[in-house]
């Protein structure tokens, strides 16, 4: 075993010198030297452990997976970090994972890791968990607990039905699902309405503009018309909530049901109209839901003080992570329906815990028990496919449903093409359907002197800039002011650039300077740096007294100032969830960046009329299938996507890269499959 794992000081040194180059997190180092000092004698290989189970969860994964670790540390852990080519070096380099890990076997770790004061199966409250392979800090092990639990008591709640009830729920199902044009078979959207009836846990993913929130206004309207309908005098409103992790993507919703609940047909519902009062529109952020104490962990809502509901919707839910999730579950009561909507191919969360990804692992081929597939066709009258029955069908596979027909592009959609091969991981397709001239789809080369990206900013972003450019007159009513920042933020919103890395030439950091020197340089802006007028900014920290969120984006816009005829100041205009407009002054914004160019997975809950995706010239761990899918299915109308010459590779490398889903890395919640 190498030199430095002899002594606990030895160990701790090396990871101080990964700290200094910025490998490792400090709170990573702070942990395994806590524990050197909490417990006499602890095995240094142990400490090395827990320092890096907690570096795991900083890059998104909930446990450190010790087979893929004696398998390839390098890989496994991502150290050293690409991107320290691009940084600057410390004067010695530090010794690496792969070196010092080289001949610690996967027998020294289980032999270290038999140290009851710090590592137990689950029981007790030592800090780190065992299980199987994983090494979790205990925390995250409990979250996976509560998670995992929380579904498979609900998945058990299947109850027999009585006749009645059944015909009820099928002639309701039937109205809801009639149309003059028939959907193709089977119609996933009424299948799925069926599939989360069954239970109180289900899931319903699908990509872009697969119809989940149509089917969940249909669901909701279906479950108020059963509530409602009850013929032994029990009937009542269900209480029922909607919520999205982030205040974007909870805005979105808002929009797009509020749109669904308006032109759902229930005229020949009973009681249609009394259903379509008690569908809720409102959206709120799972923080919000739950009650979040400033920047705490902790949420009013828990299991001693349940959230009164009895259904919650939760939408966009690839974006959340483990410890939310188990957040929401917890504060769940027993009897209370939980739907997932998400697209299980989509980025996970940045937080740790891939939760929607796998869960979903086993969607795409069904793994219905016979006895699921007879519910559904009874219900539904759909005839489900023989190729997606499994007799041996898990019982969260029996939860799960994907919404497999696009409603917003039709198969000769370029985007909807490109987003299914990309998806598929099939280069030569993805090739065939970018060259191949669809006029939703373009793809470009980038070159030395910027000339094509200066032609696809200044398409993209003269339009808002100039409206930025063009305010009321300083007299004109605050509302008018309200409505003008209104305009500049959607068409500001008609497009964005989206990047996969943050350093580098075509990496979001030195883009965005480009670019503000490009803009300015054609004087469609006062200025290329500071606060100036046009100037679109991230914020990239929650901060609660003001009521904004990570990834929440707003544009500096003058304002007149009161009292002060003819005097303007420059204000940061963003858009509330009910779409007012809140103008923040750019000194109480200590946290944001210029955002003319954004990261895959800052843009994810948001949609943009044109999307382009700029590729760095060179692959790397970060660029994978889920990215660039995810990055695709951002743009609704048009996608462009520009690659450096000479850099056609990276995305063939991308396609082949799947971030956390199967594969050979580690795996996140694997736990949760009940
Ligand atoms: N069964 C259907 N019949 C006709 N049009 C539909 C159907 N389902 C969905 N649509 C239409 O397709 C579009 C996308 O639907 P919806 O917003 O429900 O999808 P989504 O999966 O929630 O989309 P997103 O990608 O925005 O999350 C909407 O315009 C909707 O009206």
């Amino acid at each position: 075993m190498n030199e430095a794992l002899r002594t606990r000081e030895g160990c701790l040194q090396v990871l101080e010198t990964w700290v200094a180059a910025g490998w490792l997190r400090d709170l990573d180092l702070v942990f395994a030297a806590f524990l050197a000092r909490e417990v006499a004698g602890a095995d240094p290989l142990l400490l090395l452990g827990a320092a890096l189970a907690s570096h795991q969860l900083g890059r998104g994964y909930v446990a450190l997976e010790l087979a893929a670790l004696v398998r390839d540390p390098a890989e496994a852990l991502a150290l050293p970090p690409e991107e320290h080519a691009l940084a600057p070096q410390p004067v010695a380099p530090p010794l690496e994972p792969v070196a010092l890990l080289q001949d610690v076997t996967l027998g020294d770790w289980q032999r270290v890791l038999a140290d009851p004061r710090l590592v137990t199966g689950g029981e007790g409250s030592a800090p780190l968990v065992l299980e199987g392979t994983r090494l979790y800090l205990r925390r995250f092990w409990e979250h996976e607990q509560t998670v995992r639990a929380g579904i498979a008591q609900r998945l058990a709640s299947v109850e027999p039905w009585s006749a009645e009830a059944l015909q009820r729920a099928r002639v309701a199902l039937a109205e809801l699902f009639a149309r003059e044009e028939p959907p193709p078979q089977p119609d996933w959207q009424k299948v799925a309405c069926a599939i989360a009836l069954r239970s109180r846990f289900a899931i319903v993913t699908g990509g872009p503009g697969t119809g989940k929130t149509t089917t969940v206004v249909r669901l909701l309207a279906l479950l108020q018309h059963l509530a409602l309908s009850q013929p032994d005098g029990s009937a009542r409103r269900l209480r029922i909530r909607l919520a999205a992790p982030t205040g974007k993507a909870a805005a979105r919703l808002n929009a797009s049901i509020a749109n669904a609940v308006g032109v759902l047909k229930l005229a020949r519902l009973a009681n249609g109209e009394a259903v379509r009062q008690a569908i809720p529109t409102d959206v709120s952020t799972v923080h919000r839901l739950l009650g979040s104490f400033g920047g705490t962990r902790r949420f009013r809502h828990d299991a001693s003080n349940p959230l009164p509901l009895d259904v919650l919707v939760l939408d966009e839910a690839s974006m959340v992570d483990l410890e939310t999730m188990a957040a929401v579950v917890a504060a769940l009561p027993g009897h209370a329906r939980l739907v997932l909507l998400g697209d299980k191919d989509q980025l996970a969360s940045v937080e740790a815990g891939n939760v929607l990804g796998e869960l979903c692992a086993r969607a795409d081929d069904g793994h219905y028990r016979p006895a699921t597939r007879e519910w559904l066709e009874a219900l539904t009258a759909e005839p489900i496919p023989a190729t997606l029955v499994d007799p041996q069908g898990e019982p969260l596979d029996q939860g799960v449903v994907k919404l497999r027909h696009s409603w917003r592009f039709d198969a000769a959609s370029g985007i909807g093409q490109l987003a299914d091969a990309v998806n598929r991981g099939d280069a030569a397709d993805t090739q065939r359907i970018l060259r191949a001239g669809h006029d939703d789809v373009l793809w470009v080369e980038l070159d030395d002197r910027d000339a094509v990206l200066r032609r696809l900013v200044l398409e993209g972003y003269r339009h808002y800039l100039e409206g930025a450019a063009q305010p009321p007159a300083p007299d004109a009513p605050r509302e008018q002011f309200d409505a003008w920042a209104r305009s500049v933020l959607k068409a500001y919103g008609s497009f964005q650039l989206l990047c996969a890395v943050r350093r580098g030439p075509y990496g979001v950091e030195g883009l965005n300077t480009r670019i503000a020197t490009l803009l300015h340089a054609e004087k469609l802006t006062p200025a290329a740096s500071g606060w100036y007028a046009g100037r679109p900014v991230m914020v990239t920290r929650n901060d609660y007294a003001l009521g904004l969120m990570n990834g929440d984006v707003g544009i500096t816009l003058p304002l007149p100032v009161a009292g002060e005829p003819g005097r303007t100041m420059l204000r940061v205009a963003f858009e509330a969830s009910d779409g007012g407009i809140r103008w923040i002054l750019p000194s109480r914004l200590p946290e944001v960046e210029t955002v003319f160019a954004m990261t895959v997975h800052k843009s994810q809950g948001s949609e943009f009329g044109h999307a382009a995706l700029l590729l760095p010239q060179e692959a790397s761990r970060v660029l994978t299938r889920e990215l660039v899918y995810t990055g695709i299915t951002r743009a609704r109308k048009w996608f462009t996507l520009a690659i450096p010459a000479g850099a056609g590779h990276v995305l063939e490398s991308a396609l082949a890269r799947r971030t956390r889903q199967g594969g050979e890395g580690p795996r996140v919640t694997g736990g949760v499959r009940p």
